[in-house]
Parts: structure tokens; sequence; C-alpha cells
């Protein structure tokens, strides 16, 4: 499979067109708005948030409720575009409007794409770059990975992203029985997470920053359970599939790490303290007693539970301003801003979840065909039993 979006965080409207999903998936639009509205939620978001109310719209691909298995095109409206019509120029602009419009554009906000996108695409007006930078983008990722979800399901493999740690604060959550179990716990936590005196505290901390005028990042957790023997592959550097899902991660905006299993812990342990011990029944065929390689080895599932971590920087911007240089005038100046979110650590954990959602139904698809969900199935299940009898 394999996907592209378009649009602008203040255009009409964002689109994602998925090439490669095989006929006769069953799929509506409520497959997809419930992973909307998921990523909208969350404790820490701003003004921007209670604008939006984002479902899509799926205009080729799906008839009857069914995939076809020609390309999906997915659109989901900005509500916010009706105030933006003459900044984005599908209006003209009076000569003072067009002062205005390029008085705030030249003033790059650092952690932001602004400066670098500018001096790359020679744009000396930066909303060309703040536009299709934005994390805007991640609503249609977020319908993307919700099609792929749709079709893991039918295989009952099962998502769920949830958040770690914001700011300082730790979620020290019990152990859990199933992802249904996490997921219940989780989607009636305002900050997405398990714990719920952490739940608390990280709301607290969110307040405070906000109080500040700053911003605090966290970490989030994606759990994929029911995941087969051997997706992925180690023959070459591009189709290992925890590389990809790396990749796939750290290309969220405000991702700057991602570990898979123990991750960076691993380096600081003894071997015997990292590798999963592999024993063997009749009933489950070949096994792991513990899982701290996070479901990897050798760039394939080892059939134990995916785990993935990524973390986000904090927002970059803050209502207490940071310094900057305007690009014109090469005048220091303060960045004032009307809004933003201060923390949307929550939301990202839904994104996350959809990007390895992606990654892992693509690995799905080239290991047991791509055309028809009959034929899919009939292979996993005959791969099933091998791999179980191997
Ligand atoms: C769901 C989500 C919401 C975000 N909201 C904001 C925001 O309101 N204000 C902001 O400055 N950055 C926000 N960001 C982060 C920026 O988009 C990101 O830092 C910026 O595009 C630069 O990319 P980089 O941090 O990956 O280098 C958000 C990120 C995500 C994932
Ligand atoms: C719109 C979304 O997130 C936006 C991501 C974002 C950024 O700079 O990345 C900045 C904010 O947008 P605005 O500047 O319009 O207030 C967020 O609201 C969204 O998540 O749907």
């Amino acid at each position: 499979m394999r996907f592209l979006t378009a649009g602008e965080s203040h255009g009409p409207e964002l689109t994602a067109i998925i090439e490669g999903v095989p006929s006769q998936l069953p799929l509506t639009v409520e497959d997809i708005n419930e992973h909307l509205a998921r990523r909208q939620k969350g404790y820490g978001r701003g003004r921007r948030m209670q604008i939006e109310k984002d479902q899509v719209r799926i205009t080729s691909g799906v008839r009857h409720g069914r995939t076809t298995g020609a390309p999906i095109t997915l659109h989901v409206e900005n509500k916010d575009w009706t105030h933006w019509t003459k900044i984005m120029g599908a209006e003209p602009l009076s000569e003072d409007e067009e002062q205005e419009v390029k008085r705030k554009l030249t003033r790059p906000r650092p952690g932001h794409a602004d400066l670098n996108g500018a001096i790359k695409y020679r744009h000396r007006d930066m909303r060309n770059v703040l536009e299709r930078s934005s994390a805007r983008e991640t609503t249609v990722r977020v319908a993307v990975g919700a099609v792929a979800q749709t079709l893991l399901k039918q295989f009952n493999i099962e998502l769920c992203g949830h958040v770690l740690e914001i700011g300082d604060v730790v979620s020290e959550q019990e152990p859990f029985d199933s992802i249904k179990a996490l997921k219940e716990v989780t989607e009636s936590s305002e900050v997405r997470c398990a714990d719920k005196a952490a739940s608390e505290k990280m709301k607290q901390a969110i307040d405070h920053a906000k109080e500040n005028g700053d911003s605090i990042g966290g970490i989030v957790e994606v759990i994929v359970e029911n995941v087969p023997i051997g997706l992925g592959s180690f023959v070459h550097y591009d189709r290992k599939l925890d590389g990809k899902i790396a990749q796939s991660v750290l290309s969220i905006n405000a991702f700057k790490g991602v570990e898979i299993g123990l991750g960076f812990e691993a380096a600081r342990m003894k071997g015997s303290q990292v590798h999963d011990e592999i024993a063997h029944n009749e009933e489950r065929g070949f096994y792991r007693q513990s899982n701290r390689l996070g479901g990897f080895e050798g760039g394939m599932t080892n059939g134990m539970p995916v785990v993935v971590h990524g973390a986000m920087k904090p927002i970059p911007t803050l209502y207490k301003p940071l310094q900057s240089v305007d690009i014109d005038s090469k005048e220091p100046f303060t960045a004032s801003i009307e809004r933003s979110d201060s923390c949307a650590v929550p939301a990202a954990a839904v994104v996350c979840e959809a990007a390895v959602a992606w990654e892992i139904a693509d690995a799905f698809l080239d290991k047991f065909g791509s055309d028809t969900m009959e034929d899919i199935k009939k292979h996993y299940e005959a791969y099933l039993e091998e791999a179980r009898t191997f």
C-alpha cells in the first residue's frame, strides 16, 4: 500500500489517497470518524480544536460499505477555512491587507519549520511553509491509519496508543490483561493515560505550564497485539519493519525519539537481561516468556506484542515568547502569538497509533497478498497453522 496526503492547515480541506487496499474490506465513515474524534480530544489543546469537528468524506474506492480495490480518497474539511480565505489567497487582498499579511509572516518561530523552509524554498512569506508544516496534517494521517486499523481488526490485530509521561509525571499503570482493557481505561482519561492518579498530575502539569506561558512534551506508547511471526524482513535494510516504524513515528510533528521495546535502556543492560528466551508448546508453537525487545528480532516480528515508544518535544509556540529575527528587517523580536496548544501529547498518542497501524498493515499485506480479503484470509490462516506446527 502507499498513500499521499495534501492540504494546508488553514486551506479548505486535507486530502489523502490510499492505493493498494484490498477489495471487499468492510469500511464506513464511522470507522474513520471514531479515530478522528479520538485525536481531537485531550487535555492541553488550544482554541483551534474547538472550531474543528473532524469528519471524513470518502469519494472513491468504496461502494456500499466495501472497498473495491481502487484508490480510496479521503477528505477532511477545515472548518477554520472560512476565517482564512483572504490570507490563504482565495480572495483578493487590498493593499493594506497585503502589508498586514506580509508583516506577520516574516517572523520565524523557533522550533518550527519556518526559517529552514523559507530559505530552502525561497519563500519570503513564511505562511507557505507554516501551512504545510503544521501538525494539522496529522488529521488525515489518522484517517489513513484508521483504514489500516480496520483492515488489521479483520485479523484480530488490535492497537492502543496511550500516554506514559507528560512533563515530569510518569504513569505507573498496573499491568493490563488485554489491549481491550487498556483501551477502556485510556479512553476515559483526559490525557489518555491508564494511571488515574498520574492522569490528574499530568493535567496539573499542563495547567502549570500554560499558566507560565510555557508548553510540555511527553512520551507515548503504542502496543500491537496478536501480531503474527514474520512481518517485515531481515533481507534488506529498507524492508526491516522496526526501521520503517521508527521512520514513520519520527515523521510525526515534534517527535524527537523512538524506541522499540526496551530501546535505549537495553544499551545499559547485560545481554542476559535483554534477550527474550525461546520456549515451545504444542498449542502455541514457539513463543517467548518475556518481551523486552518489543516484538522484533532481525527487522521481523517475533509473535510477541509490538511495543513502540515515541518522545514528543514541548510545543514550540509559546505564550512566553522566544527570541527570533525578522527575515526582512533582520531586527530581533520576541514572538507574539494568538493561539496554540500547550500540550498535544494525548492527541499525538493517537497519531502515533495510526503511524504504527499503517506500517503493520502494509507489512501484513506484503506477506499475505493484497488483492481480495478472501484470498488474504486463506493465506493468513494457512500460515498461522504452519507457524504453529513448524
Ligand atoms: C497533534 C499535534 C499538535 C500540535 N500543535 C501545535 C501547536 O498548537 N503549536 C505549535 O507550535 N506546535 C504544535 N505542534 C508541533 C509542531 O507542529 C512541530 O513542532 C513543528 O511542525 C516542527 O516540527 P518538528 O518539531 O518535528 O521539528 C503540534 C504537533 C502535534 C503532533
Ligand atoms: C489544527 C491542528 O493542530 C494545529 C497544529 C499546529 C502546528 O503548528 O503544528 C498549530 C495549531 O494550529 P493553529 O495555528 O491554527 O491554531 C494547532 O491547532 C490539529 O491538530 O488539527
